[in-house]
């Protein structure tokens, strides 16, 4: 099975250290959204799209990013997000849009992660040292799993 991981992580690199292991763990092919030819992804049988969190959405270059893709039936995706408050409702809000695309979501991963942004800069951020080992692993069976039952 192809698959392609495909991301923005404008804030601390949180999602990209989540992605970067999540295609390590299955040998997958990993772009930043904007290194990705938008036609090329018809190539891969399966696509994860990851993003931070940023005022309670995904990012929204990468929501651009899916909005222009090629139009797609039923290709599978997964989703994942890093946040600071790690709320699964900020993933499923990320596995809709890729759903009105026409992808098929077949999975959603979510993780706690540091959060420095504004205000929380004042007490040295939150989440210190998040994603760590528990949530890479974590991410890991996540994918592992996913792609067993496949
Ligand atoms: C401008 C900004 C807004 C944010 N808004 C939220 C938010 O609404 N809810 C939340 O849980 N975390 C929020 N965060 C924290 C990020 O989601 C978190 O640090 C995430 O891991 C960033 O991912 P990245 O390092 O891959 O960009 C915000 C961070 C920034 C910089």
């Amino acid at each position: 099975m192809k698959v392609l991981i495909t991301y923005n992580s404008v804030h601390r690199g949180n999602t990209e250290k989540i992605a970067k292991t999540i295609a390590a763990a299955i040998d997958a092919d990993i772009m930043k959204y904007d290194e990705v030819d938008g036609y090329n992804i018809l190539d891969y049988d399966l696509i994860g799209f990851g993003s931070g969190i940023y005022y309670g959405k995904p990012n929204k270059e990468l929501l651009e990013f899916i909005d222009e893709l090629p139009p797609v039936k039923s290709r599978k995706a997964f989703v994942f997000t890093t946040s600071g408050k790690g709320n699964p409702n900020y993933t499923s809000a990320l596995a809709g849009k890729v759903s009105l695309h026409g992808f098929k979501v077949i999975g959603e991963f979510s993780c706690k992660a540091f959060d420095a942004w504004g205000p929380l800069k004042l007490i040295g951020g939150i989440n210190k040292g998040r994603p760590n080992t528990d949530d890479l692993n974590a991410a890991e069976v996540f994918i592992k799993g996913l792609i067993n039952e496949e």
